[in-house]
């Protein structure tokens, strides 16, 4: 029997790249990128330019689709293999990434009549314009007792899907009415493949407040929020949720040959892109947290048990390995906050002299930053440059560096951005001990560990613990194709179940972070001022954050 191969595609937030994996190894065998050709629309909207106010986000669903008419064929082309050596197709997406769909589950943004409302787009995970409404939405709740708020850590982020949908009708009450469904971008990709219309438990279960045994949030409650939203569960998010790792249905005739692939092909239920990266570490039993490090970072960790605290985004009974509660923490910027410094405020000197070294200039910044110690730059800085999404779970919050002067160099600052998401990764882990949830491990996956040595040192010295590394450089794109093997089924030559899936196709490089004494001792000083930070201008100690943000959105209405 000749070699089978399952294909993941990973939705991340600029482009979408396909993996060929060989189901007997786990070997990744080809992959190739297909970036958006519309990328991150938060200025203005294509065709017509209409300007988008602050904290939008959205996408063209178009770029979606050439995803999976780019990079699949080109991955068969690169490994030489036939279209029916592929037995399974998973997919990950970044979430809530939302869209309204039309009576045709096509999206209203690709029609005429719409495309110039903003409301008519995807919304993509990092759209944060919705927070009043998540506000609202959790007072609501909160008042009323409702069983679903404490699952989500006591507070809805502004980036799920019901303060998503919420904003639509407020702002566009027509498009809100002409929506038949909204659906995750994960689900309308895999509608698109099958022609099934199938929702995912797990993203259904961490963005869309939806749960095992007691559905989407009640009509009562819906109501009671706004009158004109209490169909929303019955008639907009209709359609079956489906547990992960089942089969959402076969590829259809029509998109077979568009991505060069064979008819009938198994397709997976879509996952959460971090999410998928657990069992593409391994990790497929309690205790482990995975850190999901890319543009953002989640935080995923399973357990036997539920509890509910502060700071957990989500728990999800199934939502990442079946049998086992799934819970979920983030950080909204990681990747992003150091793209902004190198592209937005490192001054010239550092790309001539990083383009002088033939280096680029995140490199060059680490090179220059490793020679700092702990505490020797003597800055702290808060990691909100787009929010906090756990513990504080507030959007509207951001980015804050004290301590700077005028022997200040650029990689100090570096380091600093570096240590602050590494202490807002030690904030999540101390919110789950907090709570209840033994974190005895720690895993890293995503695009930084492996391109960023000090920024997983400082992870190791800032929490004091040792760090694994995932060996796959494509976490996400194996975890779907994991999905897309288990999908299949042994019988075709893939797998049972994910856990099988991940003891043949998932390993942790040999290579460890282990945590060097001295650095701990210094960065448990820095963490504890970063707590007082946090909970200074966090917690109402000081709302200076969201001061400033009104006084800037005044601009914006004007
Ligand atoms: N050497 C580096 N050091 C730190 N951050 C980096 C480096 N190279 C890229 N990044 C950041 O990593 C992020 C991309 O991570 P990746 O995991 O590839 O993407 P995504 O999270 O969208 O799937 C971007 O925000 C980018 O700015
Ligand atoms: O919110 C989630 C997962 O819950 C992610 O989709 C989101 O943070 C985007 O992830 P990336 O950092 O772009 O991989």
């Amino acid at each position: 029997m000749g070699k089978k191969y399952a294909i993941g595609i990973d939705y991340g937030t600029e482009s979408g790249r396909a993996l060929l994996v060989d189901i007997e190894t786990g070997a990744e065998v080809a992959t190739y990128v297909t970036p958006y050709t519309h990328g991150v629309i938060d200025e203005a909207l294509p065709g017509s330019g209409v300007k988008l106010e602050h904290d939008w986000a959205l996408q063209h669903p178009g770029d979606y689709l050439d995803v999976l008419k780019q990079s699949v064929p080109e991955v068969l082309r690169m490994a030489g293999a036939q279209p029916d050596d592929v037995i399974g197709i998973g997919i990950d997406f970044t979430a809530c990434t939302m869209m309204p769909l039309d009576r045709d589950g096509m999206p209203l943004c690709l029609l005429p009549r719409w495309r110039d409302n903003p409301h008519a787009w995807v919304k993509l995970w990092k759209h944060h314009a919705a927070q009043d409404e998540a506000s609202r939405i959790n007072e609501l709740a909160g008042e009323r007792g409702e069983a679903f708020l404490a699952r989500y850590g006591g507070k809805l982020s502004s980036e799920w899907m019901l303060p998503k949908a919420w904003q639509i009708l407020n702002e566009a009450p027509d498009v809100y009415e002409h929506t038949d469904m909204f659906m995750e971008a994960a689900d309308w990709v895999v509608m698109q493949m099958t022609g099934q219309l199938v929702r995912s438990s797990c993203t259904a279960g961490y963005k869309g407040t939806w749960h095992k045994r007691d559905g989407f949030p009640s009509q009562a409650f819906l109501r009671a929020l706004d009158a004109r939203l209490s169909s929303l569960a019955d008639e907009k998010l209709r359609g079956p949720v489906v547990p992960l790792g089942a089969k959402a249905g076969e590829l259809s005739e029509a998109m077979a040959a568009a991505m060069g692939l064979r008819p009938g092909t198994a397709v997976a239920v879509g996952i959460i892109d971090a999410h998928a990266m657990v069992p593409a570490s391994g990790v497929v039993s309690p205790g482990k947290l995975v850190l999901a490090m890319g543009t953002s970072t989640c935080h995923m960790l399973l357990s036997d048990r539920e509890v509910h605290a502060e700071g957990i985004a989500g728990v999800v009974e199934d939502g990442i390995v079946a049998g086992y509660y799934g819970y979920e923490a983030g950080q909204s910027a990681v990747g992003d906050i150091f793209a902004w410094y190198v592209e937005e405020a490192a001054p010239a000197y550092v790309k001539q002299q990083a383009a002088e070294a033939g280096v680029g200039v995140h490199e060059w910044l680490e090179r220059e930053a490793s020679s700092v110690r702990p505490g020797e730059n003597g800055l702290l800085a808060l990691d909100w440059w787009n929010g906090n999404r756990s513990v504080l779970m507030d959007a509207d919050l951001s980015g804050v560096i004290v301590g700077l002067t005028l022997q200040t160099k650029p990689e100090h600052i570096y380091r600093a951005l570096l240590e602050a998401t590494a202490f807002g990764t030690r904030s999540i882990i101390e919110a789950f001990t907090s709570g209840g949830i033994a974190v005895d491990e720690l895993y890293a996956c995503g695009g930084l560990p492996q391109r960023n040595r000090l920024l997983m040192q400082i992870y190791a010295d800032v929490t004091g613990r040792e760090i694994k590394v995932a060996n796959s450089t494509q976490t996400a794109a194996l975890g779907a194709a994991m999905f897309g093997a288990v999908a299949a089924g042994a019988e075709a030559g893939g797998f049972d179940s994910i856990v099988e899936a991940a003891s043949r196709m998932a390993r942790v490089r040999e290579e460890t972070f282990k945590p060097i004494p001295e650095h701990v001792q210094v960065y448990d000083l820095l963490y504890r001022e970063y707590t007082e930070l946090h909970d200074y201008f966090g917690r109402s100690g000081n709302d200076v954050l969201k001061r400033l943000k009104a006084i800037k959105s005044g601009y914006a209405q004007a």
